[in-house]
């Protein structure tokens, strides 16, 4: 069932725009699937992407609505040189088929605007991420933009980021990974944290990154308290490489619902 848009997103008019005819704004029918809100999302956020720009280009499933749509316009010139970052192996293969050209940060260490979905995003624009398995790509980019559009469906919208029952990843080095991941558990103890070794669902043997890292998904039954201090404790561990909480990164959120599209700036 869909959420009221919470109050803390400003709405920017009760309306979409379809993204099979941009110069109509219609109002969303009800049933909507989950894609399609995705969809919608995307494409609003690449009407921010100007000629000439760099591109930092998100992963995941609301992601690739906005590299591919991307990739349309530059195919139909309505967009001319553009430069993509890529955020994944994934993005990566997609971006090239899209016929967008490709760098990365050692040759483009300023980008000027990044596009990526989120599996959580509270009230303070501070997000989850990584449930797909490339966070640490994902911060490094999005932390050398000057604008970070946050593109979701209203169903990732929370209070508290960790406080959903959901997986919040933290990308370690394989080496003695058990141990990382105990030491990581007791950190949360006081919320009830369990950690997890992310596997491949057919074979039971452990998800590796695009970076030959190993995944801990950590799993709260409270809230976590100060989230800065959480991200410091968990850096400190040696053996984590990154997670997967993204605080004070977003700097506007586009939210595609059955009400409608909301933007919102920090
Ligand atoms: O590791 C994956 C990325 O952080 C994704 O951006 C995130 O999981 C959201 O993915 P999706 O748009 O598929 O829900």
């Amino acid at each position: 069932m869909a959420i009221a848009f919470p109050h803390f997103l400003t709405s920017e008019k009760p309306a979409v725009v379809s993204p099979s005819t941009s110069s109509e704004t219609q109002i969303a029918p009800a049933a909507l699937s989950q894609d399609e809100l995705k969809k919608i999302a995307a494409y609003k956020a690449v009407e921010y992407v100007e000629s000439g720009m760099v591109l930092g280009l998100g992963t995941g499933s609301t992601a690739k609505h906005a590299v591919a749509k991307i990739g349309e316009l530059l195919r139909q010139g309505k967009l001319k040189n553009i430069v993509g970052v890529p955020t994944s192996k994934m993005t990566h293969e997609q971006a090239l088929s899209a016929g967008i050209p490709l760098s990365d940060l050692d040759q483009h260490p300023v980008l000027d605007l990044a596009i990526d979905g989120a599996d959580e995003v509270d009230p303070h624009l501070n997000l989850v991420k990584g449930r797909g398995g490339s966070l640490l790509r994902e911060k490094m980019v999005e932390g050398a933009c000057s604008k970070f559009i946050v593109i979701v469906d209203e169903s990732k919208l929370v209070n508290h980021l960790g406080a959903t029952g959901q997986a919040m990843p933290v990308e370690i080095v394989p080496f003695c990974w058990k141990f990382t991941a105990e030491r990581l558990q007791g950190l949360f103890e006081y919320a009830g944290c369990a950690a997890k070794l992310r596997t491949l669902n057919q074979t039971g043997e452990p998800f590796v990154t695009d970076n030959g890292n190993y995944i801990v998904d950590l799993y709260f039954k409270s809230e976590l308290g100060d989230l800065n201090a959480a991200s410091d404790k968990i850096l400190r561990l040696a053996g984590v490489v990154e997670h997967g909480m993204f605080l004070d990164m977003a700097t506007t959120l586009i939210v595609a619902g059955e009400l409608g599209v909301c933007v919102r700036e920090k």
